[in-house]
């Protein structure tokens, strides 16, 4: 089997708490929705712990009042520090409004971080309707167990000859 035909043999499993660490994105096109969700939904994301990429933790932080972990500027490398957190079970929500319309310079980290969400089952909301959606689940504010894929498994078997 190649590399590229390879996929965990094994899931493990990872507990979402009920306050969940939710990361909010939003390229430059999409601040606006993502800001107008987000005053929508002020008081549920006041019960949870914010995090984003520079220049939308700012911004959200200062719409809403609330505290919003900033990492670094998307194009300087935030997306990749997102996606660290979702490698290491340290996310449990990703609000990415990725704009559809212009051309990123960095790129390659979107893609980057949408297929570490899609790798580690973190639930994801791209646009409005999504993230409606998401938030008005009951899981928003329950302990909720997803599937993982088993890294030692992976390693094992990577390394067992
Ligand atoms: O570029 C981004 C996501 O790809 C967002 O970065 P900012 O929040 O710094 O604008």
């Amino acid at each position: 089997m190649t590399l590229t035909e390879q996929r965990p043999r094994r899931q493990a499993t990872r507990t979402l708490p009920a306050r969940k660490r939710i990361a909010l994105i939003a390229h430059d096109g999409k601040k606006p929705e993502l800001l107008e969700w987000a005053t929508r939904w002020r008081e549920t994301l006041a019960r949870h712990e914010l995090v984003g990429t520079g220049t939308t933790a700012r911004r959200v932080s200062d719409t809403l009042g609330l505290a919003v972990q900033g990492l670094m500027s998307g194009p300087l490398g935030g997306d990749q520090q997102i996606g660290t957190l979702i490698t290491e079970s340290r996310l449990d929500l990703l609000v990415f409004f990725w704009d559809p319309f212009a051309p990123m310079p960095h790129d390659p980290d979107v893609k980057a971080l949408l297929r570490l969400a899609a790798l580690w089952n973190i639930p994801v909301a791209t646009n409005v309707a999504s993230a409606d959606f998401i938030i008005t689940s009951p899981a928003i504010s329950q302990a909720v167990t997803v599937h993982v894929p088993d890294a030692g498994d992976w390693v094992s078997n990577r390394t067992s000859p």
